[in-house]
């Protein structure tokens, strides 16, 4: 090779080194853009990880505010004292909600896993199920109490045609709700407003049907909500809840299932949980003609914490970009820990639906009888 070849070949490497670092440092920013902003999204217009932040409070308030939570489940006295619990639940959405948003999409609630279905079809026929049992007409109105960013009231008006109010302890989860359902161009038929489910301002007899999904689960007392919902239902229409609870297996003196359950209560607010029996009596001890009672997650369904398992992979890179915007100070202070506080949820979660101890679709249809019972 004379002295040409050689500086030939030798720039030919370096141009090949240059080509491949280029492309490498593209690949590189590729990945980081895709992570950060695209990666995790469930649904397509959801939440981006650069727009996680903490709900109605301000940045500097996350980090306070997620240890005035998790301080409430080391005093258990604490959260025996009722009144706390609405504004207790208030913050939890204030931190998890856009990570909801953007690692499960705008239903926040579980669903039985349909073999060939998407989780996005999986949650909607869930969903669709409740204005099924309702048997929602064009021109209705329903209550849907707790509504969160109103997942569940776009997918029951698109099937039915039916006015859907929500309601939310929430205000941040209000004008998210508000937002999508303009963007789906169903504001017309759903409308959200803020306030506590245990004192709605509505009328008595006023609502044509009422659902809750997975939310009257963070009431301080059950029978609170109950009675109110009872009490806005005109006479001979339903109610449709899908409930959180444990099941017949679980056992007050199994250690392990004691330890479950705290778990699920500390990473979802939960000021206790109630048992599949409480709620049917609770129901009709407020009025309610209990019409199914029934736990949604038992076979021939598929496991609902399924989701949550396939998830392992995603969490682990979802910490790492959380971890990484809030090094560089795009996402709160905070972040971080509400973050792993989610993750050890899903465990315990997990455990709940493997074990088969806890439920989060107990199903109950309730009439209020044609002629109220109550006066
Ligand atoms: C009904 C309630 C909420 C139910 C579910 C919607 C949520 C319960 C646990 C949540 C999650 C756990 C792990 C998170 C993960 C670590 C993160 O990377 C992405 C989001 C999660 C998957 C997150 C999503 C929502 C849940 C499944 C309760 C509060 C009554
Ligand atoms: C797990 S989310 C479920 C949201 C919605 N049903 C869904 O499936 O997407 C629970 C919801 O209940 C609401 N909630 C909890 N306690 C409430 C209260 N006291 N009054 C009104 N809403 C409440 C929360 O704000 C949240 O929107």
């Amino acid at each position: 090779m004379d002295a040409m070849e050689a500086v030939a070949a030798s720039s030919g490497w370096i141009m090949s080194w240059g080509l491949l670092g280029t492309a490498a440092a593209g690949g590189i920013a590729a990945a980081v853009y895709w992570a950060m902003c695209i990666a995790g999204s469930a649904e397509r217009r959801g939440k981006r990880a650069v727009e996680l932040g903490g709900g109605s409070l301000s940045r500097e308030e996350v980090a306070g505010n997620y240890k005035e939570y998790a301080a409430f489940f080391e005093k258990p006295k604490q959260i025996e004292k009722l009144d706390n619990v609405p504004k207790l639940v208030d913050t939890f959405y204030n931190l998890v909600t856009d990570i909801y948003e953007w690692g499960w999409g705008q239903s926040f609630h579980f669903s039985p896993a349909v073999p060939g279905k998407s989780h996005r079809d999986q949650t909607r026929l869930h969903e669709e199920r409740v204005a099924d049992l309702l048997k929602l007409k064009p021109g209705q109105k329903v209550l849907d109490a707790g509504c969160g960013v109103g997942g569940p009231m776009r997918a029951i008006t698109a099937h039915s045609g039916a006015n859907v109010v929500g309601i939310t302890i929430n205000d941040y989860q209000v004008a998210r709700a508000r937002n999508h359902n303009k963007k789906a161009r169903l504001d017309h038929l759903c409308e959200v407003i803020c306030g506590n489910f245990l004192q709605m301002p509505f009328a008595d007899n006023f609502f044509d049907g009422a659902y809750s999904i997975e939310a009257t689960c963070h009431a301080p007392q059950l029978r609170e909500v109950y009675a109110e919902i009872y009490r806005v239902l005109k006479p001979g229409q339903l109610y449709v809840t899908y409930e959180w609870v444990t099941t017949p297996k679980y056992s007050a003196d199994n250690p392990e299932h004691v330890e479950i359950i705290h778990g699920i209560e500390h990473g979802d607010a939960l000021p206790g949980m109630r048992s599949f029996t409480q709620i049917v009596e609770i129901a009709k001890e407020v009025g309610f003609d209990v019409l199914e009672n029934r736990d949604l997650a038992l076979p021939p369904a598929h496991p609902w914490w399924k989701r949550l398992k396939m998830g392992r992979l995603a969490y682990y890179r979802n910490h790492v970009v959380i971890a990484l915007l809030s090094f560089l100070g795009i996402a709160p202070q905070g972040v971080v820990e509400v973050h792993e506080m989610l993750f050890k949820t899903a465990l315990y979660l997990t455990r709940g639906g493997e074990t088969g101890i806890f439920t989060p679709m107990h199903l109950l249809v309730c009439r209020k009888p044609a002629v109220s019972q109550r006066e």
